[in-house]
């Protein structure tokens, strides 16, 4: 089977959160099953950045392609890459007036640049003759391309037998804008309707995919369930409920080759089940790095995230004077919102000893944040397996 996976961003190249973090593990370990996996992603300017870094090549292998319907002059390059610690052919729409900005999500026109992005992905996939039998397509950025392949697709030959996946990573985000970006994209006036694209008299383009795609995943089967209610649905969950019966929740994992701390060369001291006691040496270097008070014994406990209203900060904020009556030492590392950034701020600088908070993007301190886990820190240091894990009971 070929699958042809297309996000807008997918660990090493280009990560702003979890979003990257699946894209860049599951087509790996769907290729170790045998699956032929391609990757599509855009070239963002970080994923030069990210090149020496991370130990891939970038090359050329196609210019100046026009993307179908698309009421733009502009054209795309495409650009290849393995994707790190697999085969995985990666290939990037590459076009400097949409994709040079240095965050992810920014750059002219975000409406303008995802519908360019979904339209190219098309042409991508004909130039490079992918023929896919499935395109895994993630979150809104990327949930016009079931659209232009129901409609504007329709009675192309080259897709008949290509069935499209929509995974929807985060429902709060939904791509919602004005209807004048129907024209731009090409689509035809018919979907923006209350049965297609039509939101509350704007453009969705989640709902678009939600409406388009064969089937439907999401990140866990409660989540599937509760994406369903009102109360969790974020005014999709009508339309959620009409596809009940192809919405699928597949709950996420974790890649235990980058998260393996016996390899990973970003953590201060590598260790393994029978070097426990190596954990340790990471929390008392983490505590000096963020110059916390040195305690082995005092429990840690971190928060790497981006720093916006659906994360349940304020829940944490309501409790941060409370927990300061612990023995305990809270680390945040996240970006977001000016008002949870200043928040935690004023609480480092209440409680130097006790909190360290981190505003900035940096995946190599969330490594040493994520490896000291809290499970064995407040147990005495030992070699032995099952006191180690009575102790964690
Ligand atoms: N400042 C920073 N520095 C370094 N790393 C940072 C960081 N801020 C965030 N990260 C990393 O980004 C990832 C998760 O980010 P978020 O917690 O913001 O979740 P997100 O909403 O993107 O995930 C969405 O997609 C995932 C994947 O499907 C779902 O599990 C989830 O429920 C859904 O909300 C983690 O790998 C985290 O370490």
């Amino acid at each position: 089977m070929r699958v042809v996976f297309v996000s807008y961003e997918v660990f090493p190249f280009a990560k702003v959160g979890g979003l990257a973090d699946v894209a860049g593990t599951l087509p790996k370990y769907l290729e170790k099953q045998g699956v032929e996996v391609f990757i599509v992603m855009p070239k963002h300017r970080l994923v030069e950045k990210n090149a020496e870094k991370f130990d891939y090549d970038l090359k050329k292998v196609a210019s100046d392609i026009s993307a179908s319907y698309v009421k733009t002059s502009e054209k795309f390059d495409i650009y290849e890459s393995t994707l790190p610690g697999s085969n995985v052919k990666t290939y990037f729409v590459a076009n400097e007036y949409y994709f040079s900005a240095d965050d992810v999500y920014a750059g002219p026109d975000l409406g303008e640049q995802s519908i360019f992005f979904s339209a190219a992905t098309l042409d991508l996939v004909k130039h490079l003759d992918l023929k896919p039998d499935v395109i895994h397509v993630n979150d809104w950025q990327t949930a016009l391309i079931p659209v232009y392949l129901k409609t504007l697709y329709r009675d192309d030959p080259y897709f008949s037998k290509t069935a499209t996946v929509l995974t929807i990573h985060n429902l709060g985000y939904q791509g919602v804008f004005d209807p004048k970006y129907l024209s731009f994209s090409g689509l035809p006036d018919y979907v923006f309707s209350i049965d297609g694209l039509e939101f509350y008299g704007q453009l969705n383009f989640l709902k678009g995919g939600i409406v388009f795609s064969d089937v439907i995943n999401t990140v866990s089967p409660t989540y599937a369930e509760e994406i369903q209610t009102e109360e969790y649905g974020e005014k999709l969950d009508g339309v959620l409920r009409m596809r009940s019966k192809d919405l699928y929740g597949i709950l996420n994992g974790i890649d235990y080759e980058l998260y393996n701390p016996a390899t990973d060369r970003r953590i201060y001291v590598n260790y393994d089940v029978n070097h426990l006691e190596l954990k340790w040496e990471n929390k008392v270097k983490l505590q000096e790095e963020l110059k916390l008070p040195v305690k082995k014994e005092t429990a840690v406990a971190g928060l790497i995230s981006r720093l916006v209203p659906q994360k349940g900060l304020d829940l944490l904020l309501d409790i941060m004077d409370y927990l300061t009556l612990f023995d305990l030492q809270i680390v945040v590392l996240g970006t977001g919102d000016e008002y949870y950034e200043s928040a935690l701020r004023k609480f480092q600088e209440k409680y130097p000893d006790k909190v360290s908070v981190n505003i900035k993007f940096d995946v190599d301190l969330a490594q040493k944040i994520y490896t000291p886990a809290l499970i064995y820190s407040s147990c005495p240091a030992s070699t032995n397996r099952v006191a180690l894990d009575r102790c964690s009971a």
